[in-house]
């Protein structure tokens, strides 16, 4: 990912070969001038990814051992140890996957309200399966229900975040949180989300930078804290990360320090001892199979999204745009009905709920920030029986 101009000729980023530099730039000087959510932004079609935020929920979980290999540690430390080394790898999923060698980041399809997805991993344990809902639109909000039975871990997600535009970089400030139960210890970790810049914009190669920190706390009294630091900040190196792991008001049992999408390695601080932590170079990311089409319904994000992303791959930008309205038209006829009818949305599979939990002090106590006062909660699947005419997208 070069950000220099470089000499002699330029490559080209897949899935930019077709934007020219002016149509571009120009983007980016509108962009400079917009105020507000970026959510609410109407990008060009070239800027457009075909795949709905949605399904970005899938991310954290492609390295399905590591995540049920949580419950395989005796001691508390080492499930916190074996959490952050999940959540490491899963950043890389997550931040880094769509930028694997040129800042080719685009703009993701914004989910609407009541969309679905679904999808699983086979694991050495037994199945991983994820349910995916967009609990709100304005602002964006997706929920993630992730269950593997055997290994008693269940995860439940969201995402809530606000994106602005500074003049150099779009900054998105993530409240969202992830949410790890493991039955066999009746033990739950909260994990925070970093704070995420795309840089590279002026370039036409945009990528993500995570800055700041995360927490990790667990109901067992260890904590984590992740520091993040990019190109040009204190290490200077990109995506670099240091994790602390200790137990509240004790000196860290932990420290695990590198690049999150390279190598990385954690230090036992007892036994002064060091070892490899990560390698992401050599591991196999694991994508999650989808439900399959015939079987998910009209609110499915593929149902949705599947003429606006089949344009998109032919860079067929006129037909993105009547698809895309066509999406957007039909919500905003079902949001006024609901309206008339005095009747609100509701959602299919999750629930907001208050959270006062002494786990959740123990949060707010860590981070020292102010954090959401409840989460959304998994609470099974409340239509099971959806009318086969209701259609989220209405072609007239
Ligand atoms: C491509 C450009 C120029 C247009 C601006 C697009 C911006 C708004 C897009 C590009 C990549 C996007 C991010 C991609 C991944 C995630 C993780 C998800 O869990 C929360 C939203 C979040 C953090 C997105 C927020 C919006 C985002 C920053």
């Amino acid at each position: 990912m070069s950000e220099s101009s470089g000499q002699g000729a330029e490559p080209v980023a897949p899935g930019f070969e077709t934007i020219s530099k002016s149509s571009w730039m120009g983007f980016i000087k509108n962009l400079a001038t917009f105020t507000g959510d970026l959510s609410t932004l109407s990008a060009p079609s070239f800027i457009l990814s075909g795949t709905s935020l949605l399904e970005y929920m899938s991310y954290w979980f492609e390295f399905p051992e590591l995540f049920v290999s949580i419950v395989d540690h005796e001691h508390p430390k080492d499930r916190m140890l074996a959490v952050l080394k999940w959540y490491m790898a899963g950043l890389s999923r997550e931040y880094a996957s769509r930028n694997k060698s040129y800042g080719t980041e685009k703009k993701p399809l914004n989910p609407i309200l009541g969309e679905l997805y679904y999808g699983s991993w086979d694991s050495s344990k037994g199945k991983v399966e994820l349910v995916a809902e967009q609990v709100s639109h304005h602002g964006p909000v997706s929920a993630a229900r992730v269950h593997c039975k055997e290994a008693g871990i269940s995860v439940d997600t969201h995402n809530m975040y606000r994106s602005g535009f500074s003049g150099r970089t779009v900054y998105v400030n993530q409240i969202g949180q992830i949410r790890i139960h493991l039955d066999k210890f009746n033990e739950t970790y909260y994990l925070t989300l970093p704070n995420i810049s795309l840089e590279g914009l002026w370039y036409m190669t945009p990528y993500i930078e995570l800055y700041g920190s995360t927490y990790i706390v667990s109901t067992s009294n260890y904590i984590t804290k992740i520091d993040y630091s990019g190109r040009g900040y204190f290490s200077g190196t990109k995506n670099s990360f240091k994790a602390t792991v200790y137990e509240k008001g004790a000196n860290p049992d932990y420290v695990a320090e590198g690049v999150w999408t390279g190598t990385s390695k954690v230090t036992d601080t007892k036994s002064k001892t060091t070892s490899p932590f990560l390698d992401y170079g050599t591991m196999d990311a694991i994508p999650i199979l989808p439900r399959p089409y015939s079987e998910v319904g009209e609110w499915e994000t593929r149902h949705v999204w599947g003429k606006v992303s089949s344009a998109l791959a032919r860079n067929a930008y006129d037909i993105v745009s009547v698809e895309k309205s066509t999406v957007e038209q039909s919500q905003r006829d079902m949001r006024k009905r609901e309206q008339e009818e005095g009747v609100e949305w509701k959602r299919r599979y999750f629930e907001w709920k208050p959270d006062e939990s002494s786990a959740r002090n123990l949060l707010a106590q860590a981070v020292q920030e102010i954090i959401e006062p409840g989460y959304w909660v998994y609470v099974g699947d409340t239509q099971p029986e959806c009318k086969p005419g209701d259609h989220p997208v209405r072609r007239t």
